[in-house]
Parts: C-alpha cells; sequence; structure tokens
C-alpha cells in the first residue's frame, strides 16, 4: 500500500524555524545580559571642598560608574558644613586650617566605601576670602594653602590640589552647575544665568544677546556638541560682609569727628530702630577693599535708624557709576550687557530673601515689604525669632536692600525682568554653587561633542525585548499547533 503524506516539505521548514526562533531567542537574551550587565549600579565619588570667605563646605558626589558622561547624572551625596569661620581667618594661625577639616573628612571617609577611597578624587578650591588674604599677606595665604593641602594628602583618597580659584571660575563653574543641573546643556532650549552671592564677592554670568566689549569677562566652552559664549563679572568686596564694611565705612568717613572722650554715634538707616551695638574700628576696616579712615577713638555706637530708602541712598555710594569706558557698564567701570533671559540667583541672595519671604512678589512689592520690615523696632524683631543668630538676625535689612540695589542699579534688573529671577538653593538634592561645575569640568565628564546616545532608553528596550520575545513564542506556538494538525491529518491520510 503507498503511504500519502500531506505537504511533505513541512517538516524540514518547521524544524529549520524552530531552530533559528530558538537561536534568536538565544541571541537576544544574550545581548540583554551583555549589555545591561550591571544590575545594581556601581557608583563613583567625588569631593570639592569650598573654602569661602565665611565658612568651608565639603561636598560629595556621587555618579553611576557607567553613565559619567550624560548629563544630570552625577548628585550631591552628603554636604558637611566645617565648624569655624573660613580658612582665611587662620592668617594668624595656619596650622589650625588644615586641622578644620578634620571633622567633616572623617564623615566623607563613612559616607564613601572603603574600596573607592583611593579613586576619589578631592579637590580644594579657596574663592574671595583667599583672594583678599593674598592682596593683604601673600606668606600668610600660602601658609594657609599648605596647611589646608597636607591635611588632604593625609587622607586615603585621591588629592588633587588645593588652590584660590578666579572670580572668573568662580562665576562661570557657578554657572555650569545650574545648567548642568536643569538639564539645559543636551536641549536647544536657553539656559539659565547664574548669580552668586558670598561674604566677600558676587558673580553675575549669562549668555548676553550683545557682543561682550571686554576680553576679561569672556569665556567660552564647547559643551556636549554645543559652543557657549559666556559673560562673567566677579566683584571683589562686593559680597554681602565686604559690602557691609565697604557701607559702614562710607558712613564713618562722612560722620563728624568727635573727642577723644566720646565715641562717634553712626545712625544707621540699614538697621532697625532701638539697635544699637558698640562696635571697634577694627571689625570695620579689617579688610583690604577700603583704605583705613582715621578716627578720634577706636569704638563707635552703631545705632538703627530703619529707614529703608535712606539705607538704599547710602548703599547706593558704594557703587561708583560715574564712569563707563565701554558702551554700557554695571557699576565701577565694569563691562555688562543687559541681562537677558532667565536667573538663578543662589547662595546669600537666596538666605537672605527666602527668611524675608521675598522670592516671589513683584519688585514693588518687594520693596514696600522690605521698607515696613526695616522700620520694624529691633526688640520685635529680636522677639519673633529667638533662635535665629542675632548677627544674621540684625542684618538682612542692610543684605535685603543690598541685594534689591544690587540687582536693580548695578545689573540693571527691572520691574519687568525681575520676576525672571528664581531664588534657588538647590536644584534637585544638589545645592547651586560653582563647586559641582568645577568637579565635572576637572574630571572631564561633561565632553565637548556630545556622546553617541543608545537607541532607546532601558525602560523601552527592556518593554521592546519583552513584547518581541513573546511574539517569538505566540509565532513558535501557532507553528507547533500547525506542525502537529498537518501530521495528525496525514496519519488520518494513512488510516
Ligand atoms: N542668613 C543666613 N546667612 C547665611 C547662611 N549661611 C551663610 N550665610 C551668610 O551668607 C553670606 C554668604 O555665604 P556663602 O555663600 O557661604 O559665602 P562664602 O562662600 O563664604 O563667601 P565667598 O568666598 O565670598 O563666596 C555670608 O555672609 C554668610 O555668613 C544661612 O544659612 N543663613
Ligand atoms: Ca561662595
Amino acid at each position: 500500500m503507498e503511504v500519502k503524506v500531506k505537504n511533505p516539505w513541512h517538516r524540514p521548514v518547521v524544524i529549520f524555524l524552530a531552530c533559528v526562533i530558538t537561536a534568536g531567542i538565544i541571541i537576544m537574551v544574550a545581548i540583554s545580559v551583555v549589555q545591561y550587565k550591571p544590575l545594581h549600579q556601581k557608583y563613583k565619588y567625588g569631593i570639592v571642598l569650598d573654602a569661602g570667605s565665611s565658612h568651608t563646605s565639603v561636598f560629595i558626589y556621587e555618579w553611576p560608574a557607567e553613565k559619567e558622561n550624560n548629563t544630570g547624572m552625577v548628585r550631591q551625596k552628603h554636604t558637611c558644613n566645617v565648624q569655624g569661620k573660613g580658612i582665611s581667618s587662620y592668617s594668624d594661625n595656619p596650622m589650625g586650617a588644615g586641622t578644620s577639616l578634620k571633622d567633616c573628612m572623617e564623615e566623607a571617609k563613612q559616607k564613601i566605601p572603603a574600596h573607592r577611597h583611593h579613586e576619589t578624587p578631592v579637590y580644594l578650591g579657596a574663592t574671595a576670602g583667599m583672594r583678599l588674604l593674598k592682596m593683604e599677606n601673600e606668606e600668610a595665604s600660602e601658609k594657609v594653602l599648605d596647611s589646608v593641602a597636607r591635611s588632604l594628602k593625609d587622607l586615603p583618597f585621591s588629592y588633587q590640589g588645593a588652590r584660590i580659584i578666579s572670580g572668573q571660575e568662580e562665576g562661570a563653574f557657578g554657572w555650569i552647575t545650574v545648567n548642568y543641573l536643569s538639564e539645559n546643556l543636551r536641549k536647544p532650549t536657553g539656559t539659565l544665568g547664574a548669580l552668586d552671592l558670598g561674604g566677600a564677592s558676587t558673580q553675575i554670568t549669562f549668555v548676553p544677546q550683545q557682543e561682550i566689549e571686554s576680553h576679561d569677562n569672556s569665556i567660552d566652552f564647547r559643551l556636549y556638541g554645543n559652543d557657549y559664549h559666556l559673560y562673567t563679572h566677579s566683584f571683589l568686596c562686593y559680597g554681602k560682609d565686604q559690602a557691609l564694611k565697604l557701607s559702614m565705612g562710607k558712613k564713618i568717613e562722612s560722620t563728624p569727628k568727635a573727642d577723644e572722650t566720646h565715641p562717634i554715634e553712626l545712625r544707621d538707616p540699614c538697621f532697625h530702630p532701638g539697635y544699637n551695638f558698640t562696635r571697634t574700628a577694627q571689625t570695620v576696616f579689617n579688610t583690604p577693599c577700603m583704605k583705613k579712615v582715621k578716627m578720634a577713638n577706636e569704638n563707635f555706637f552703631h545705632v538703627g535708624t530703619g529707614n529703608w530708602s535712606q539705607c538704599r541712598q547710602s548703599i547706593r555710594k558704594i557703587f561708583n557709576t560715574s564712569y563707563c569706558p565701554y558702551s554700557r557698564c554695571s557699576f565701577n567701570g565694569v563691562f555688562q550687557p543687559s541681562v537677558s533671559g532667565n536667573f538663578g540667583a543662589f547662595s546669600a541672595f537666596f538666605f537672605v530673601m527666602d527668611f524675608l519671604k521675598l522670592t516671589n512678589d513683584s519688585l514693588d512689592l518687594t520693596k514696600q515689604k522690605l521698607a515696613t520690615y526695616c522700620s520694624t523696632p529691633w526688640k520685635e524683631i529680636a522677639e519673633t525669632h529667638p533662635h535665629i543668630n542675632k548677627k544674621y538676625l540684625s542684618e538682612y535689612c542692610f543684605s535685603a536692600t543690598y541685594i534689591l540695589t544690587l540687582l536693580e542699579d548695578g545689573y540693571k534688573f527691572t520691574s519687568n525682568n525681575w520676576n525672571d529671577i528664581s531664588f534657588i538653593k538647590k536644584i534637585g538634592d544638589s545645592d547651586a554653587g560653582w563647586t559641582l561645575g568645577y568637579m565635572l569640568n576637572l574630571t572631564n565628564m561633561i565632553p565637548a561633542e556630545a556622546p553617541d546616545v543608545p537607541l532607546m532608553p532601558y525602560g523601552g528596550y527592556v518593554t521592546f525585548m519583552l513584547l518581541f520575545s513573546l511574539l517569538i513564542l505566540v509565532l513558535l506556538l501557532l507553528v507547533y499547533l500547525y506542525f502537529r494538525r498537518s501530521t495528525r491529518t496525514a496519519q488520518k491520510d494513512i488510516i
């Protein structure tokens, strides 16, 4: 009897298909395993010490080891504020500067896994306090830097240097930080200008719409394949502590001299009515930011009168707007293009405006509220905030009036673009400031050219692989069922 099998070529075709599909699945699974092998991320770390004029902070950053060239990947893991004043205050005891860092660096050792210590870079950047000390006493500034360097070299981390950074670097790296954290650097959308107010200097950095007329104020970066032509300026002596000294020094200059027996009374509209404090001339004139004014008596009475508009007038006197060698200037003969775009204002811009709840109002309302605050008696202010450091508390009227004067009369913000300024402390988990930008630059974590982007994000890739595998399995099942049916039909035909 002759046996007839229906579609006799089915069997080898089906076996061939099954082999190809099985091989396909094996290859896909292998690719998934190889491409995304780290199921739990490995992190790398970096430490930057911000040795500011008023205090030192230690920042620990972390990022996934495999993704260090991607924007927005580095985040702040931990910060530690060093006890006491900034390192420039150790000019008479340089060894103390290095010792002061011990506790925070001990914390850093705890926070970073021990097996990563030796490859964790540590950088110290000193800002305006050390710039001023260097102007006053270069030898003392070198001793202080030696002392902090020695203290950092003793640690298990990879020491990368302790130096005074320039005002330009401070401005530019602050700009990189805020734009890196806002993920602006790989998008065609605009960038965020950076406004930083420290104790001894203040920085303004932004992408201008006009040509930069002075070479000193221009800085260029190529980041992720885009060119940025930045305007930046750092005003040494115009941080809020030095500005207070400049302003008080000017008032003392114009106060009539008293005789030897009676200290002068400095009537100050930037301090609350009822505020009365005896100060020494040393507290005002111990700075290279101005020349010492001779006083008949070393002590003086600092008396508050709480008058906002007079305070503003007195602060205007520390900005020289009488000359400008360029088409336009901010103050002191410094070129500045007109401000454009949005700005992030951080450090003391934030501390002060946030404390006074002045971060969201129009310029006019901000002025009105501040005028009321400045005229509030000191007794009432002190009673309302018993737990706030009295030095900070007594200075908020001056500090906020200084901020308004700097932004409006100095940088030429107006009521039309006042709300383009956001007062910020952090973006995501990370503080706004120059330290992150400094580390990203020194570790080459922001490439000049855009790195190759994977075809699809990880989530999309996994979903695609799952759906595709499922589809193949269904196909396999259908082929199998079809094959079984064909075989059964063939067997029936035989019977
Ligand atoms: N109100 C208030 N003021 C603060 C606080 N922290 C710091 N300040 C003051 O704000 C000013 C600026 O502080 P920072 O930005 O840390 O200044 P810095 O980095 O030490 O100084 P620079 O070297 O000029 O950048 C200083 O006068 C500080 O004393 C805070 O939490 N609240
Ligand atoms: Ca600072």
